[in-house]
């Protein structure tokens, strides 16, 4: 049998590189897609080392256009294309009076649009290659509960569970998953930059700005990015084929629905 092929947006730091670092355990092939080229050439590199076979694609996910083409340059280098992670994500600090109508079109129109736009190039890729898959989008815990101080993020994660739920429907027929990740507070640049905002809004530190997110997870740990990936690894596996339209929350116990 040949080699599948995931797609990762999001894939040079974070949760997005552990998940690549998941897939090509779990024997995939990666193409990761992501904005800071020296970075990209670095995740490539370490998957490489692992005896990954692995592409790294430059290119901004609210770009509809690019969005396709890496897709289709994923499926001329990697011959194939089985799952599309759709990752990629910012996650701004804004207090709701000083959301700016720039900021609304540059947080919704890559973590909405990146999504829509992945979901549609992944449908193509799917339809020409002859085959069904899976997608994969990531959404919040913040997109379950609406949090302090991240109105226009949780926005955009509230909508991705409602587009999960929309293309799980309108793609089922073509033997295609669709389903979403919900993380909680995990260790990356992202959270770290959250975290150092609210405390500096507030007059404290990282610490209290981490806490106000962190003190309700039931686990009582922060995540690491490989608790998500692990989940990402059973979407992106067979043992899920019969899930569609979901969210898996993957928080340690802070939301529950
Ligand atoms: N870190 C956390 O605590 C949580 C993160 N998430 C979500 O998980 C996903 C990954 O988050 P993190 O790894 O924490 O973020 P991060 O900020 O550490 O990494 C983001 C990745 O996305 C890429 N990216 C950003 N804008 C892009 C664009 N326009 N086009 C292409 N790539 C772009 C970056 O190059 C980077 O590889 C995001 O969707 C985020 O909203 C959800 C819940 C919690
Ligand atoms: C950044 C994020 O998704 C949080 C705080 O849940």
């Amino acid at each position: 049998m040949s080699q599948k092929v995931a797609l990762v947006t999001g894939g040079s730091q974070g949760i997005g590189k552990a998940i690549a670092e998941r897939l090509v355990h779990d024997g995939f092939a990666v193409s990761i897609v992501a904005l800071e080229q020296d970075k990209i050439d670095d995740t490539v590199k370490e998957l490489e080392a692992k005896g990954a076979k692995a592409l790294g694609i430059a290119a901004d996910v609210s770009d509809r256009d690019a969005v396709f083409n890496a897709v289709n340059e994923t499926v001329d280098k990697l011959g194939d294309l089985n799952v599309m992670v759709n990752n990629a994500g910012l996650g701004p600090t804004t207090p709701i009076d000083t959301i700016t109508p720039d900021q609304f079109k540059t947080v919704y129109g890559v973590n909405v649009g990146g999504v829509l736009w992945g979901i549609q190039a992944a449908h193509q890729a799917f339809k020409k290659l002859g085959h069904g898959g899976k997608i994969i989008n990531a959404t919040s815990q913040a997109g379950v509960v609406g949090n302090p101080n991240l109105a226009l993020y949780s926005g955009t994660k509230f909508a991705i569970r409602g587009i999960t739920q929309v293309a799980a429907r309108d793609l089922a027929d073509e033997g295609i998953t669709v389903n979403a990740y919900a993380p909680g507070i995990v260790k990356t640049p992202m959270m770290f930059d959250i975290a150092h905002q609210v405390g500096k809004n507030a007059g404290k530190s990282d610490e209290w700005g981490m806490q106000t997110f962190a003190k309700n997870i039931a686990l009582k740990r922060l995540s690491e990015p490989e608790d998500v990936a692990n989940a990402v690894g059973f979407l992106a596996g067979p043992d899920s084929n019969y899930i569609t339209g979901q969210t898996i929350i993957v928080d340690g116990g802070m939301q529950f629905h």
